[in-house]
């Protein structure tokens, strides 16, 4: 066994307590061994001054959309993505898609997220990525039926499920993957009926987008004559590890049926705040016994890839829709953001502790804005950004050491998604 000492910091535990502990991490098996007074291992991270906490989980992505951040801002979902999203996208080659998601994954183990889920297009790209990377994904090509003739839309699907199939234990086991119709309104209830066994069968879950906006909900009801998640279960679309983004306009009875079926809901304040889609009924989900994780959604509408900001957020969301400063407290937004994000995506993490995997952040608690210390879960939803994350580890191994990202040549990466995006606008633009 190699083992890594995280040595002389503080540990948040699974139990939202904080003490003086080291983590001792086996690097082959890439699990941590444990968490106390350790006295040497084969390397060591200092931690001194940090808080160490779990790798955060970003449970609804779509990593390429950086090459598009900033490029169409301020209008709501159903305009946005027709007018916008959606014709720049028909333009996005296998190359840019290769090189938004590395830009993408510099962004993430900067500031500490050591797995996500993602939903977009040409796959086989962001699993090489995410290979290269050494984070933990969830990824799933989206189908999306409008706009396709009946072809297109089967070819669509069946891309979906190879996908899934070929990558499911992808790089070591660090990716798993998913069968991803976009929406309930994007896609055909004919085909979904056809392709859901499918999923089951190959034994991957579903990652969906529902209830994001009030728009989506009434057409659903005036067609099938039930709520969406009702219509959801009637699909099979409600197991136990699926899980969907968004979740906003949910009535009580489609909560009760998430707490039921055991299926997870994926919170994106920033998202629903930026396309005024709505706050999301996140306490009565967490009182329902619903798992809630935190997703930033792409970065063309958040703007950036950092949990810290998403669990603000979700605080600051949670208590200002309920009007009740206790509604989202620090711990549960810090909670959706680690152990929820983990459950969500069926990923033994989350939580700092003997035998789980070794995905853990290190934030460096010594800056003026994170002084004087009273109470550390406090600071990382309120107070922390991802610019404090001074190392991150997924499966043993360090991909930020010392804030210096090890994995890739970011400056590299950086030059390559300016360029790819500058010739990826102009492409759109003059269509
Ligand atoms: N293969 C599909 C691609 C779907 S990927 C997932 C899609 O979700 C879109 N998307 C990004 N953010 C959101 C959101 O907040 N709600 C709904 N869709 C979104 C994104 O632009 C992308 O088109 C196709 O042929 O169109
Ligand atoms: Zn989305």
């Amino acid at each position: 066994m190699t083992t890594l000492r995280i040595a002389d910091g503080r540990v948040l535990h699974p139990d939202f307590s904080v003490t003086e502990s080291d983590v001792l991490v086996d690097r082959e098996s890439g699990e941590i061994v444990a968490v106390g007074d350790v006295a040497a291992g084969d390397e060591t991270l200092d931690a001194s001054g940090c808080l160490v906490m779990p790798g955060l989980v970003n449970a609804h992505c779509h990593a390429a959309m950086t090459l598009l951040r900033g490029y169409a801002d301020d209008k709501p979902l159903e305009c946005w993505l027709r007018e916008d999203v959606w014709p720049v996208e028909a333009e996005l080659t296998a190359e840019d898609v290769r090189v938004g998601t590395e830009l993408a994954l510099v962004e993430l183990i900067r500031s500490g997220t050591t797995a996500f889920a993602d939903m977009y297009f040409e796959m086989a790209e962001v699993a090489e990525a995410v290979a290269d990377a050494g984070v933990r994904a969830r990824l799933g090509h989206g189908v999306v039926g409008v706009g396709k003739d009946a072809d297109a839309a089967r070819a669509d699907h069946e891309e979906s499920l190879a996908f899934a199939r070929e990558y499911d234990g992808a790089a070591d086991g660090r990716i798993r993957t998913v069968y991803a119709p976009h929406s309930l309104t994007t896609v055909s209830e004919e085909l979904l009926r056809e392709y859901v066994p499918d999923a089951r069968a190959a034994g991957v879950p579903v990652h969906y987008h529902a209830n994001e906006t009030a728009d989506e909900v009434d057409p659903v009801v005036e067609e099938h004559g039930e709520r969406p998640l009702a219509y959801a279960d009637d699909l099979g679309l409600l197991g136990e590890s699926d899980f969907l983004a968004h979740g906003v306009h949910s009535d009580a009875s489609e909560i009760a049926l998430l707490a039921e079926r055991g299926t997870a809901v994926v919170h994106c304040p920033a998202s629903n705040m930026k396309l005024a889609s709505g706050a999301a009924p996140v306490p009565a989900y967490r009182e329902a016994g619903v798992t809630v994780a935190l997703g930033t959604d792409g970065a063309a509408s958040n703007n950036d890839l950092d949990l810290f900001d998403e669990m603000r957020d979700a605080a600051m969301l949670g208590k200002h829709a309920a009007a009740d400063a206790s509604a989202v407290p620090a711990q549960a937004a810090v909670e959706m953001a680690t152990a929820g994000g983990a459950d969500a995506l069926g990923i033994d993490a989350g939580r700092v502790e003997a035998g789980r995997n070794a995905d853990l952040a290190v934030v460096d608690f010594e800056a003026a804005h994170l002084t004087p210390t009273h109470d550390a879960v406090s600071h990382l939803a309120y107070a922390a950004r991802g610019s404090d994350v001074r190392h991150t580890v997924c499966d043993g191994d360090v991909l930020l050491r010392d804030g210096e990202v090890t994995v890739f040549d970011e400056a590299a990466v950086r030059e390559r998604a300016a360029d790819h995006a500058a010739a990826l606008v102009a492409r759109a633009e003059s269509e």
